[in-house]
This record gives structure tokens, C-alpha cells and sequence, in this order.
């Protein structure tokens, strides 16, 4: 992509609406612009980043089996109704009527819509397990919307369900997507916590919050810091095995929320040393809640002897949007964002800093050409802003390898690569710069 015709409205001041630095940051590299409280157009820059982030989260889901759908954002209230959430669901539900009057929420998420689609087609047992996902936008009416894209009123989640013949089925689901939450985040150069917690209007008694930790976070929480170091599972994980010892490792180790927080037993467990009492940012959450949408909405299957029974169900959420500032959060110094290669916007940001010079121009159009032709994602800086400019702009928005072409280091037959992680540079062949980044 040729800067000087893409659509980046950088912004020169500190926005004062931002009180985080993510929201600050997304809104100066011109990835976000608010339309209403808690509702927001992504920019190029910042849509690029969220389907990335949603590519990683769609990987990991297939790998451990779930198949993907689309249901829609409304939702007729009649089906909320019978699982009784209509009116349980409180202020934070937009409820709309159509021109016939009829009664429509736009979905804050699905559970009642997944089982109804579920209950239609799905009657024996010999169809299980099955886990069900899409990646929709929800809608709920915050109170108080704020930190950006952290807590939205309209926000983008990926939401899975699962249906199982009884409750030992269901919590293998549930363990394959602990699992598949742990491979997501650390894909995107996160380190999220799995930690014990509160089940609140989705319901059922088994929950876990997993937590990017930050000091801006929401979530108030304690842990052993060893659960910092604990190993993610590689790509060869078998989803189909016994994943209990990687669940029995990361749940042995204390890490709670502080709604479900056991002093007693954090004290009592947690060396001085090791414990962690900090905040975090919640970035996705699971649940086991057995029958509660099954028994309400009569989403039985025939079991092995022929008897109907309810399914045992759960879900499992993913905060696709949230991570778009979670990650900033987590990543990024004084100058701007520093994006995990995984999820940044484009990979190499190609800076002339001489625009004009027949030679450097020649460079960077050749650099610009051979690195898209072997599929790099490039964000060619031909503006005529000086070089400064594009050193700060380069930065801001967090482009991983930065690629200074100047007529000096040309002379020589180089060009400069700075690692944007690092901030550190060397000198290099032109003629190896493709090779170093494709
Ligand atoms: N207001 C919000 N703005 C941005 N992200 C949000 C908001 N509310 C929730 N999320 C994200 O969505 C994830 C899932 O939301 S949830 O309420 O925990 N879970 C569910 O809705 C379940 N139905 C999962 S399928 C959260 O972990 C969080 O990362």
C-alpha cells in the first residue's frame, strides 16, 4: 500500500476524551473514530488489525473443532422470552420494534439463538459433540462506555457453543477450549490468564476469565506468578486426547478474579514472593452451564438407550475488538505501538527519506515491488512529509520493520532496517532486504 493513497488521518495531539493509552494510541494512528458513545467506525488501519485478530481467533477455533456459522445481530424477543433472559437481562439489552410492532433486540449474545437452531435439526446423541461458532457484533447498553474499544457498546466477540450427552462430554468441550484459548492469545503475543471466575447472566458454575495483565485493566486480580511461565500447547496438540494435565497444570496454580478471589487459600498456598495482586484486562471468557438453555428451551437428544434428555451446554466467548486494545495495552513505549508481527496492520513500512531523489525513489520502488510480489504486507511512506515525519509516523502506528532508504546509505548500497520491538538498526545490502523480510 502506497501511503500517499491510503486513508491514514493521523492525528498530531493527545485526543483529551482518551484517558488509556489504547485508546489514546488508536485514536492518534487514526485506527478509530467514534460515531456515538461506545460505538465506533475502524478506520482502515484499525480494520486491518481487527481481521487479523479474527483470522488467529477462526484458526485456533477449527483447530479444535468447532464449525463456524453467522447468526444475526437482531434477535426476536419471543425466543429470550422462553429462557426467561428476556426481561432478566436488564438495562444493558437495546430493545427494538419493527414496523409491524413486532418485538426485536439486537443480540448482546447467543445462546438462546444457537440452542433454537440447535433443537431444529439435532435429536440424537449420535450427533455429538458438536461446538458452534461465529464472529458477530453484539450490542449492549453499557452504563458508562468507556476506554475505547475496551468496553463498546457495539463490540465485536467471537462466541461458541457447545452440546454434549452429559456433563463429562461437555467439560472435554470445555477443556478443548481452554486449550484453544490459550494457543489464541499467545499467537497474538499475549499472555492471558486463565482464572477462576463468576458466571453472572450467562450462568452455570464453571467459568474462566482469561486476563491480560495491565494496570488499566478492569478486572481486579490475584495469582502465583508462576502461572506466568507455565508452557502454551503447541500446534500438534491432539484435541481428540485427554487434555486434563494441561488443565490440571494451569488451574493448579492460584489465579482468581477478585470476585471469586479465596484469601484464605491464596495466603495459605501463594509464597510471599510469588504473589501477584494486580488488574487485568478480561479478553475472553468460558462457561460450563449444563442444562440451563436446554432445559428451558427443550433442546433434547435421544440417548444411548433411547431416552430424551436435555444436552449439557456451554460458551465460550472471545472479545475480538477488546484484543485490538488489550494488545496495544500490553504493547507499546513513548513513541507509539509496538504490534506482535501476528496481528500488526502491515509488516514492513518502506520510509523514503528523500522523496524526489531520482535514486532513492528508484530503491524504494523496486524494495516496494519485490517484497508485495512475495506477499509481504508493505506500507510504502511516499509522502513528501520529511523524514522526521515519517520516522514518528512509522512508530506511532507500530509497524514492526521499518526499511530507511536515503541517498547516503545508498551510495554504499544500503539501506537501514530498524526492528520497531527494539528500536535496533543495521545497516544492510539492498539487494539482501527482501530476503531479510519476505
Ligand atoms: N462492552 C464490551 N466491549 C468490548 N468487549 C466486550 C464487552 N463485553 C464483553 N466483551 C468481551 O466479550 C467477551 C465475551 O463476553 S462474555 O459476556 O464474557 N461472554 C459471553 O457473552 C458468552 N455468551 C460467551 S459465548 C468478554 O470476555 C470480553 O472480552
Amino acid at each position: 500500500m502506497r501511503l500517499s493513497r491510503f486513508f491514514l488521518p493521523i492525528l498530531k495531539e493527545n485526543p483529551k476524551e482518551a484517558e488509556i493509552v489504547s485508546h489514546r494510541l488508536m485514536l492518534r494512528a487514526g485506527m478509530l473514530r467514534q460515531e456515538a458513545a461506545g460505538i465506533y467506525a475502524w478506520l482502515p488501519l484499525g480494520h486491518r488489525v481487527l481481521k487479523k485478530i479474527e483470522q488467529i481467533v477462526r484458526e485456533e477455533q477449527n483447530r479444535a473443532g468447532a464449525i463456524e456459522l453467522l447468526m444475526p445481530t437482531l434477535q426476536l424477543a419471543d425466543l429470550w422470552r422462553e429462557s426467561g433472559r428476556y426481561d432478566a437481562y436488564g438495562p444493558e439489552m437495546l430493545r427494538i420494534s419493527d414496523r409491524h410492532k413486532r418485538e426485536l433486540l439486537y443480540g448482546p449474545t447467543n445462546e438462546e439463538m444457537i440452542t433454537e437452531i440447535f433443537r431444529a435439526y439435532v435429536k440424537s446423541y449420535k450427533s455429538l459433540p458438536l461446538n458452534l461458532y461465529h464472529i458477530q457484533w453484539k450490542f449492549r447498553d453499557e452504563q458508562r462506555p468507556r476506554f475505547g474499544v475496551m468496553r463498546g457498546r457495539e463490540f465485536l466477540m467471537k462466541d461458541a457453543y457447545s452440546f454434549d450427552v452429559d456433563e463429562a462430554a461437555a467439560r472435554k468441550s470445555y477443556n478443548r477450549m481452554f486449550v484453544a484459548y490459550l494457543r489464541t492469545f499467545a499467537r497474538m503475543g499475549l499472555k492471558a490468564i486463565p482464572m477462576r471466575a463468576e458466571t453472572g447472566p450467562i450462568g452455570g458454575d464453571l467459568s474462566h476469565e482469561f486476563i491480560v495483565l495491565a494496570e488499566t485493566g478492569e478486572s481486579g486480580v490475584y495469582c502465583d506468578r508462576d502461572v506466568l511461565s507455565l508452557p502454551v500447547p503447541d500446534e500438534t496438540v491432539d484435541y481428540d486426547g485427554d487434555l486434563t494435565p494441561i488443565i490440571k497444570q494451569w488451574t493448579s496454580v492460584y489465579a482468581a478474579t477478585e470476585d471469586v478471589h479465596d484469601a484464605v487459600r491464596y495466603e495459605s498456598e501463594v509464597p510471599e514472593a510469588n504473589r501477584l495482586h494486580t488488574r487485568g484486562i478480561e479478553v475472553g471468557q468460558i462457561f460450563y452451564f449444563g442444562t440451563k438453555y436446554s432445559d428451558s428451551m427443550k433442546a433434547n437428544v435421544a440417548g444411548p438407550d433411547g431416552t430424551d434428555a436435555p444436552i449439557h451446554g456451554g460458551s465460550y466467548g472471545v472479545g475480538v475488538s477488546r484484543l485490538v486494545g488489550a494488545i496495544i495495552e500490553a504493547c507499546h513505549d513513548d513513541n507509539g505501538i509496538i504490534w506482535p508481527e501476528e496481528v500488526a496492520p502491515f509488516r514492513v513500512a518502506i520510509l523514503n527519506l528523500k522523496q524526489g531523489d531520482a535514486a532513492t525513489d528508484a530503491a524504494c520502488e523496486q524494495l516496494y515491488k519485490e517484497l508485495a510480489a512475495k506477499g509481504v504486507d508493505v506500507l510504502y511512506d511516499d509522502t513528501d512529509q520529511r523524514a522526521g515525519a515519517k520516522f514518528a509516523t512509522a512508530d506511532l502506528i507500530g509497524i514492526p520493520w521499518q526499511v530507511l532508504v536515503g541517498p547516503k546509505g545508498l551510495a554504499d548500497g544500503k539501506i537501514e532496517l530498524k526492528r520497531r520491538s527494539d528500536g535496533s538498526r543495521e545497516n544492510i545490502a539492498l539487494a539482501e532486504t527482501v530476503a531479510r523480510l519476505a
